[in-house]
């Protein structure tokens, strides 16, 4: 069977830094990913190289078997890949449906195009929108503030919303970029339930998080990235214990004797 997503020897440089390095993964349908790794090891580059934010120095990227490395990045939603991001990026002076309808039809645009935009739709097509991102936020459990403005609402709602958003495109897969950063433990956990409840729904999902324990609850499969090399791939459990990748967090010395990694999915 065809992976979902396949990416084949990687390499991005950024002038003298090389932030991936000959990295090749596979993405099967239905799998939650995650994907961990120290800071600077180069997670939020492949997230930019698969959803092709970032041109790649060299290598392949296959959706569906097929070849989407000369894509341009706007174009890549509509194959069915969609994402959200470390910080919040939702238009402040919409309401909450509004932004998520704006994920049912376009992304990354400025907020005057996308009132102009609304503003020369059909009524017919404005309506299937809305009946879209309100389909949407009832999956994510927000209907009741769909009215609402970004700013009127905490924090991890304002996360959930992003969420809603990616969805909206309806896509066949979404990468999630840190989606709990800044959230307390309690919503950390809702965000992960509701991770979980998409990939029951059949949704493939490729997931940066830096809290492990959430990672080991959630995923089905890891992958960790340490100076932008691929260092072990397998369930979460198999990657947090590998060597490479307890010395990649802790040093080669502290790795021998003792493992956070492993105390935090323990707890
Ligand atoms: N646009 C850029 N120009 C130059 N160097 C970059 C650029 N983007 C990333 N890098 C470098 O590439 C390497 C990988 O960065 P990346 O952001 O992918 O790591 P990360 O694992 O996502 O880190 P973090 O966990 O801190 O978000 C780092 O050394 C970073 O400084």
């Amino acid at each position: 069977m065809t992976a979902l997503l396949e990416v084949e020897d990687v390499h991005v440089h950024f002038g003298g830094v090389r932030a991936l390095d000959g990295v090749s993964m596979q993405v099967e349908e239905g799998e939650l990913l995650g994907i961990i790794g120290p800071n600077g090891s180069g997670k939020s580059t492949l997230v930019g190289v698969i959803t092709r934010l970032t041109d790649p120095t060299s290598g392949e990227l296959r959706f569906r078997g097929r070849s989407y490395a000369s894509t341009p990045a706007h174009r890549v939603n509509s194959l069915g890949i969609a994402r959200t991001y470390q910080s919040v990026r939702l238009l402040p002076d919409l309401t909450v449906v509004e932004n998520v309808l704006i994920g049912a039809a376009v992304t990354a645009v400025s907020r005057p195009a996308v009132v102009n935009w609304l503003r020369l739709r059909s009524r017919g097509e404005q309506g299937r929108l809305r009946a879209v991102a309100e389909e949407v936020l009832e999956r994510v459990g927000m209907t009741s503030s769909s009215k609402a403005y970004p700013g009127e609402l905490p924090y991890g709602l304002q996360r959930r919303v992003e969420i809603a958003r990616a969805l909206a495109s309806k896509p066949a897969l979404l990468l999630l970029d840190e989606p709990t950063a800044g959230m307390n433990q309690a919503e950390r956990r809702e965000i992960g339930d509701l991770l979980l409840e998409l990939k029951a729904d059949g949704l493939t999902q490729i997931l940066i998080e830096h809290d492990l324990a959430m990672k080991h609850r959630i995923c089905s499969s890891a992958i960790a990235l340490d100076f932008g090399h691929l260092i072990a791939s397998g369930t979460p459990r198999e990657v947090v214990e590998d060597p490479r990748v307890r010395e990649a967090y802790l040093g080669k010395q502290a790795a021998q004797n003792y493992s956070p990694v492993l105390e935090a999915i323990d707890s």
